[in-house]
């Protein structure tokens, strides 16, 4: 994996202070493979993870020793990312404050409001991110919210860290973080269905499983990469596939009829309305 993060200038060699982790499964790692990919020594990096099969994964995959629990070691840290379930964050938070007090926080629970976050952890140094899955391969998309309190020099550091992973885009109101949750950090599932859904119907139409998987995934990459360099709008670039009367009129007017873009809206708020009740679910 190293070699692919060359493409990215950011180097984190010069990373003043150790990086810890509360929680290092699916999004600890990618960030953490961002971060020793771009040169950050693993001796950097604490890790909590009370799971032995995700420490010894850990140890293998970056070379990074976790430890069980929370302990002295964490004092080090000048930045604690908080990487576990929302359901678990409080109890996590109880364990670990007491030895990360003076720490910049960086969360990226879903759903858990900072408000919640200062009261367990006794501190205003709060950012709150949204990440998503693509930041495996270094084309992740962060949503950031930082609390008022929390001056340029740790937005700065917090900038350093995501931009190991992919992009970011700051939000100024913390209840936005719940719409880039149900955009871009459910984002990837969506488009996973989709492919499942086009690999399906290539099955139907006699192609084997790999070669329409292999259409379905290509034709989401190089649209999305089209769309991204584009300086046209999307719709406009979707007329240009649409011949009047031809394949592709055919399948949006179907999709049109069965009304599958209110129902994305409709899929995509629900996942808005779930990360606020997450919040008060498992916030204080
Ligand atoms: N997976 C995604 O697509 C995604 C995207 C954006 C944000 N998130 C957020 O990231 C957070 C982590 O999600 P994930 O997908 O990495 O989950 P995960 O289950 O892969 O990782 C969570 C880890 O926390 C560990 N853990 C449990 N209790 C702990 C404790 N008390 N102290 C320390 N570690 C503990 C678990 O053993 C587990 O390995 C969640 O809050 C989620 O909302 C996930
Ligand atoms: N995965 C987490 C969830 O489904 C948060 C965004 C993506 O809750």
């Amino acid at each position: 994996m190293p070699g692919f993060w060359g493409r990215w200038a950011i180097d984190c060699r010069a990373m003043e202070s150790t990086i810890a982790f509360i929680g290092g499964g699916n999004m600890a790692s990618a960030i953490i493979g961002g971060l020793r990919g771009q040169g950050l020594p693993a001796a950097q990096v604490e890790v909590v993870e009370p799971w032995d099969e995700a420490r010894a994964r850990l140890a293998q995959q970056f070379g990074v020793q976790a430890q069980a629990a929370p302990g002295e070691a964490l004092r080090r840290a000048g930045v604690v990312v908080w990487a576990v379930k929302p359901q678990t964050f409080r109890e996590a938070a109880q364990a670990a404050a007491p030895f990360c007090a003076d720490a910049l926080h960086l969360s990226v629970a879903a759903g858990i409001r900072s408000d919640s976050i200062a009261a367990w952890l006794g501190s205003e140094r709060i950012v709150r991110a949204m990440p998503n899955t693509p930041a495996l391969v270094g084309l992740g998309m962060t949503g950031l919210y930082a609390r008022p309190s929390v001056g340029d020099a740790d937005r700065a550091q917090v900038e350093r860290i995501v931009a190991t992973t992919g992009e970011s885009v700051w939000v100024d109101a913390e209840p936005l973080l719940d719409g880039v949750t149900a955009l871009s950090g459910s984002g990837p599932a969506y488009v996973f269905f989709f492919i499942e859904a086009m690999t399906r119907a290539g099955i139907e139409m006699g192609l084997t499983a790999a070669q329409a998987q292999r259409l379905a995934v290509g034709t989401f990459r190089g649209a999305a990469e089209l769309a991204h360099r584009s300086d046209e709008p999307p719709e406009l670039l979707r007329q240009r596939v649409t011949s009047k009367g031809g394949t592709t009129y055919a399948a949006i007017t179907a999709l049109q009829a069965d009304g599958v873009d209110a129902l994305l809206v409709k899929a995509i708020r629900a996942a808005q309305a779930r990360a606020a009740e997450l919040g008060d679910e498992f916030g204080r």
